[in-house]
């Protein structure tokens, strides 16, 4: 039987080789070297998750398994709200079909704001991380569920080349496994399991003392409330994902603001 990322995979690579088609590698990353200065993705939850906790506030208007959910929707004001309400980077949402993201969001809400950003997509190919330095991306996903270990390790060579970060997310033991072999600061652990979109923070309470001390521990997807991030800052996650729980509210900023009003001591 075939998963949501199944799936999402095979549209991925097939709008990935019209993309090639359309523009040469050559040209792509001379615009990925013209762009906008990388701003310092990993320093920024570093510094911010000293004291505090380090925040990756997520700009994501649907979901495959939550449809819509947020009908007003300005990636240039979210941007600001979530600066405003103390994040430390962005997280932005491109993929179209999906999550009704696109690269336009990306760029406007990178322009609106002083943060890193991290492009939120699926990635296979180099050529899409020039694309995605070209936006303005600061940072990138490689999401070892759906890639062997030596598209991961080339994606990854590429971002260094352009000097961006990479967060790098695991699901399970095994990908963990894998995904300490690459030359990454960031350590994502991805709540939600995608092939079934299921969501647990027992995943997070798991894996996270596997992760050595030298990476920079991210946990992702379904944190929702202050006693989330409590409970998960208790395995050693100082560093938080999160999207929807945010995009419901009105007042993100209001929401981003009361997720970091208290953490607890490092
Ligand atoms: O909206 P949530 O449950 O707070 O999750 C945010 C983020 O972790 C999630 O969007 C995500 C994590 N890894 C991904 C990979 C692809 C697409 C989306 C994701």
């Amino acid at each position: 039987m075939s998963t949501i990322l199944d799936r999402i995979k095979a549209y991925k690579l097939e709008d990935v080789a019209a993309r090639k088609a359309d523009r040469s590698f050559a040209e792509v990353d001379t615009a990925a070297r013209a762009a906008s200065p990388v701003r310092p993705f990993a320093d920024a939850l570093e510094s911010a998750s000293a004291t505090g906790y380090g925040l990756i506030a997520e700009i994501k208007k649907a979901s495959p398994s939550k449809g819509l959910i947020r009908e007003d929707f300005s990636p240039r004001h979210l941007a600001e709200a979530y600066a405003e309400g103390g994040a430390a980077c962005l997280s932005v949402l491109t993929d179209g079909p999906s999550f009704q993201g696109s690269d336009a969001h990306l760029a406007a809400a990178r322009d609106a704001v002083s943060l890193p950003v991290l492009r939120k997509d699926f990635l296979y190919d180099p050529w899409q991380v020039a694309e995605s330095r070209a936006l303005g991306a600061d940072c990138i996903l490689v999401i070892m569920a759906t890639l062997s270990d030596g598209q991961a390790s080339e994606l990854c060579a590429a971002a260094l080349d352009y000097e961006m970060d990479i967060l790098v997310e695991v699901h399970n033991a095994y990908e963990l496994d894998r995904a300490l072999g690459l030359p990454s600061r960031l350590m994502g652990i991805n709540n939600r399991n995608l092939n079934t979109f299921e969501t647990s923070l027992d995943v997070t309470k798991s894996l996270a003392s596997s992760v050595p001390d030298d990476r920079i521990l991210v946990t992702e997807s379904g944190i929702a409330t202050a006693s989330d991030l409590a409970e998960l800052a208790g395995y050693r996650a100082r560093c938080f994902l999160i999207g929807e729980s945010m995009m419901r509210q009105s007042d993100v900023s209001e929401a981003a603001r009361s997720l970091l009003a208290n953490p607890v001591a490092a």
